[in-house]
């Protein structure tokens, strides 16, 4: 079954067309990549899906509905989202952010129940969190801050995660953490991801966007190809076989040898 349909979106900022005809589809369940350069239209696609930005024209189908017709809480019920690094929570505790999630489930000045409580610590839990509640957010490090933000999306009990660039300025072991966490979730991702390995090493597929247009979609083997990453990136690179995990991996070479 499908999660996601997209068809034929268009958007545009200013008269200027962002993103050009995109379509595809995401099957319950699978973990997709979206690779692209800088400025290529990966977040304007996300932000086209978790409703930040409306489409100018074509169809976004969620669960075999119309995105657009869902009201906001509905929304929050099946999308959850992990946006690039915010400052927004500054001052709350790991504990008062990942309540937030709950909003969804809540009306206006409904107070936070015992089973809220109860799904707040188990998720913190679960992101390795259970002893932090009580810090501030400004004082985590950057990988406990992603894992505060990752146990707000699970509480809102969506079952589509969407993640832009979610291992920006973690070093690689919380970049590995991070990924294994949202992998071991087994929700259907949809994730824009810089690291072209992390993308391989992670991803069922993959959705290569350049200029606003998708130009291949495909497993690693598929879409990671030297003359992919030349025509996108611009660049030099290897493409092997890891050969302990078998999955796809680049080197990538100066163009000043
Ligand atoms: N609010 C905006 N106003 C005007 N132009 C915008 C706006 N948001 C995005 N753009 C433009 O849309 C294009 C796509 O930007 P977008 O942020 O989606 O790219 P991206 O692939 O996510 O890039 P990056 O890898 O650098 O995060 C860029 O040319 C960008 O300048």
């Amino acid at each position: 079954m499908l999660k996601l349909q997209i068809n034929n979106l268009k958007f545009s900022i200013d008269n200027e067309e962002i993103l050009k005809d995109i379509s595809f589809d995401i099957k319950n369940g699978a973990f997709v990549g979206i690779i692209g350069p800088n400025g290529s239209g990966k977040s304007t696609l996300l932000k086209n899906i978790y409703r930040v930005y409306k489409p100018s024209s074509g169809k976004i189908i969620l669960d075999e509905r119309v995105l657009s017709k869902l009201k906001e809480k509905e929304c929050a019920q099946k999308i959850a989202v992990l946006a690039q690094e915010s400052n927004t929570y500054f001052d709350f505790t790991v504990e008062q952010i990942v309540k937030m999630g709950r909003y969804p489930y809540k009306s206006i000045f409904e107070d936070y129940s015992k089973e809220d409580l109860q799904i707040v610590r188990q998720t913190l839990q679960k992101v390795g969190l259970e002893n932090d509640m009580n810090r501030t957010f400004s004082k985590l490090s950057g990988g406990e801050k992603q894992r505060a933000l990752i146990a707000r999306a699970l509480v809102q009990n969506a079952d589509f995660l969407i993640l832009d660039e979610p291992t920006n300025h973690l070093d690689i072991g919380y970049q590995i953490q991070l990924m294994d966490l949202v992998k071991n979730l087994k929700m259907t991702t949809l994730a824009a991801i810089h690291d072209i390995n992390l993308a391989a090493m992670y991803c069922d597929y993959l959705i290569v966007i350049h200029k606003g247009k998708i130009i291949k979609v495909g497993s690693p083997e598929e879409v990671i190809t030297v003359a992919l990453l030349k025509e996108i990136f611009g660049v030099n690179a290897y493409v092997g076989i890891n050969p302990i995990n078998k999955k796809i991996q680049v080197s990538f070479m100066s163009n000043i040898g």
